[in-house]
């Protein structure tokens, strides 16, 4: 049973006279790792704003299990993301004066009225799994390394079904780089995540089980 099944999916965007993005088919299973990869402009962004219901589509259905994102209006759909979807971006998106425990934990205290005990244990193990030792750091003097580590604790801590990146090593130097794949890929991993990657990186998109190349809007063989 498919996790993911695209169907007839395009995207217009005014002042193009062809789609940004025109998929007649695609189907991910549950749990599967895939890269989406492609020249810039190619439409990945587009891509995962769709598949994580940030933007509506033009046409066509994105179905997540029972749920058709493209039926449902703004808000549900930012709901269903807030159940479902972990985001890691390529510049992290920190709160800058916050410490690495209060980054992971400020969109579950946004979310809810008190705090689960046992998500503020589950924010102190990621950040131990990530390798932060000193949580309570403000995010101010941490790497960038060490910063895109706690923005993938943070995008893991609820136990979202789906995890979505969009270029996480970019801005990263190659070791660092290769450390926030190797947990990204681990984490969905041992949680049984589809974990869904938007990358130029050659090392991450070699990991992943399948590789989705976009050019000009159209999935090609990679
Ligand atoms: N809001 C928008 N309005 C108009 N055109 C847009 C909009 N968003 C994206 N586009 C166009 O859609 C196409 C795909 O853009 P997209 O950002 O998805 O590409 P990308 O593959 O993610 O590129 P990059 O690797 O540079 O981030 C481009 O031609 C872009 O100019």
């Amino acid at each position: 049973m498919p996790a993911l099944r695209v169907s007839e999916l395009t995207m217009r965007f005014a002042g193009l006279d062809r789609p940004a993005l025109a998929i007649p088919a695609l189907t991910l299973d549950a749990g599967s790792q895939v890269a989406i990869t492609g020249p810039s402009g190619s439409g990945k962004t587009t891509l995962l704003n769709l598949l994580t219901g940030l933007e509506r589509a033009s046409g066509g259905s994105v179905c997540w299990s029972a749920t058709d994102l493209t039926a449902l209006g703004e808000s549900a759909r930012d709901r269903w993301r807030a159940a479902h979807v972990g985001l890691v971006m390529q510049d992290f998106h920190l709160l800058p004066g916050l410490s690495a425990i209060d980054n992971v934990l400020l969109p579950q205290r946004l979310a809810r009225l008190r705090l689960p005990q046992a998500t503020r244990t589950e924010a102190e193990r990621l950040l131990r799994r990530v390798g932060l030792e000193r949580i309570e750091q403000t995010v101010d003097t941490l790497s960038r390394g060490q910063m895109q580590r706690v923005a993938v604790a943070r995008a893991l801590v609820a136990g979202p079904g789906i995890v979505v990146a969009d270029e996480p090593t970019a801005s990263l130097d190659a070791d660092a780089g290769a450390a926030v794949a190797d947990l990204l890929s681990g984490l969905a991993r041992d949680t049984g995540a589809t974990l869904i990657v938007a990358s130029h990186d050659p090392l991450f998109v070699g990991r992943l089980d399948r590789v989705l190349r976009l050019e000009a809007g159209r999935i090609v063989q990679p």
